[in-house]
């Protein structure tokens, strides 16, 4: 069986970044660059006043000073400052040609609507100007390809006139959940019914990282069902399928994604819960295949795969990483836990802010409420391991998911 770190070099040699399209900036929040955005302005546009006062020449000494005009935000100056004179201006205003320094209105005393008199004689050149193009200077490039657009980037764009960008789109996700047993969270189970779980959990998890997902209806376990329900499904940069993976006699996904025209990449990974994942992919004549993931019907082992498999395949396809890694980070562990091996585990567990990871009781890949407290996932290796309090160990973060308080 293939470990891990074999199946995701497997994803990750089909997984590549999506074409870029355009879009107007105001859609752009959460997409990454795709080419470097340079600035068509100066920012600031001109030497600009940083307090209310009065503009001056700053080596000019005389206490009293004429005043020849006031400039807001958004005014365009009509006359220098020279020796003896001033002009008012207000915060964010052009600064007047030969002004060299602003002298803040605290600081100042009106003798009439025509002359101020200064309390602060000599501020140095500069004081309180922001000089034409500090910021940011026309042709510069303010955004590089490949940076995510948050919302301090997206101010920037907006400052710098991008109105129009090329970006990595949002890979588009079906998911389609199957399985005779399922009934949606407004049924009461009747014999031998669960309620479906999975279908809200991917869901969530999808817009917990930023990628919309599109629902299909739940699939019942027939073949032919299910393979109309992939195809359609098959309209998205990747079908997420859950259920019907692994050994049983219903267990038809695998066949329905062949006669949908999915070629197996993969069946099955030494991971703990996850055994039975499936990965496939549909070649397209443009761009990178789609990606079809076959998740166990389990929704722990559901949720470990996509946190393990899917969501860094998502990242390179939406151009937010360049390969399919796991994010291991470093803690240490709260107690004493014994795994005695056998395949890889990714165990639920919680981390706190000091990176002390607390491996509490939990009942296998079918105990979605025993996680519910998880931040994270613990790597157990295939060896076995017995962890002292203490001891070092490496974890998956959960983004979004019980961040602590
Ligand atoms: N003989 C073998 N049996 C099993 C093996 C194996 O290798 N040989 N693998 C086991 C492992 S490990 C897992 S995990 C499960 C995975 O099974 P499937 O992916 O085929 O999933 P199902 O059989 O359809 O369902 C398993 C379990 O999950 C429940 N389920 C399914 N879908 C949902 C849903 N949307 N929401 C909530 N719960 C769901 C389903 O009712 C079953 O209880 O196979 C083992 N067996
Ligand atoms: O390995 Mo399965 O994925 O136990 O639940």
């Amino acid at each position: 069986m293939l470990t891990v770190d074999e199946a995701l070099q497997l994803v990750g040699q089909h997984a590549a970044q999506l074409a870029p399209i355009r879009i107007r900036l105001r859609d752009a929040l959460g997409l990454v660059l795709a080419d470097e955005v340079t600035s068509d302005v100066d920012s600031p546009p001109y030497n600009k006043a940083m307090m209310d006062g009065f503009a001056v020449v700053a080596s000019d000494r005389s206490p009293t000073r004429t005043i020849i005009e006031s400039i807001m935000a958004g005014d365009v100056p009509r006359r220098p400052i020279r020796p003896g004179t001033t002009a008012r201006v207000m915060t964010g205003a052009p600064l007047p040609d030969g002004a060299t320094a602003v002298v803040p209105v605290e600081q100042t005393e009106l003798v009439d609507d025509r002359t101020v008199r200064l309390e602060w004689i000599d501020p140095p050149p500069g004081k309180h100007i922001m000089p034409q193009g500090l910021s940011m200077s026309s042709g510069q490039c303010i955004a590089a390809a490949g940076r995510r657009i948050d919302s301090i980037t997206m101010a920037v764009l907006a400052e710098a006139g991008a109105a129009v960008l090329s970006v990595v789109p949002r890979p588009t996700v079906s998911v389609l959940t199957t399985g005779n047993e399922l009934v949606s969270v407004d049924e009461r189970p009747a014999a031998g019914q669960i309620r479906n779980s999975n279908g809200p959990l991917l869901t969530s998890a999808l817009c917990e990282g930023d990628y919309a997902p599109s629902v299909l209806p739940s699939g019942r376990d027939e073949l032919d069902e299910l393979v109309e329900l992939a195809q359609q499904g098959l309209e998205a940069d990747v079908l997420l399928v859950t259920g019907g993976v692994s050994a049983g006699v219903k267990d038809l996904v695998p066949a329905a994604l062949a006669q949908a025209g999915v070629q197996q990449v993969f069946h099955k990974v030494a991971l703990k819960p996850g055994k039975p994942l499936w990965f496939g992919i549909v070649p397209r004549e443009h761009g990178p295949p789609r990606l079809v993931f076959g998740l166990p019907g389990n929704p722990v082992s559901g949720f470990v795969c996509f946190h393990l498999f899917v969501i860094p395949a998502l990242a390179v396809l939406a151009g937010r990483a360049d390969s399919v890694v796991l994010r291991l980070s470093k803690g240490t562990s709260m107690g004493e836990f014994a795994y005695g091996g056998g395949r890889e585990m990714f165990r639920p567990a919680y981390v706190d802010a000091q990176q002390r990871v607390e491996i509490f009781p939990w009942h296998g890949s079918a105990d979605l409420a025993g996680m519910v407290r998880a931040n994270c996932l613990v790597r157990l290796s295939e060896t076995g391991v017995e962890l002292a309090a203490g001891d070092r160990l490496e974890y998956v973060r959960l983004p979004g998911i019980n961040p602590g308080k």
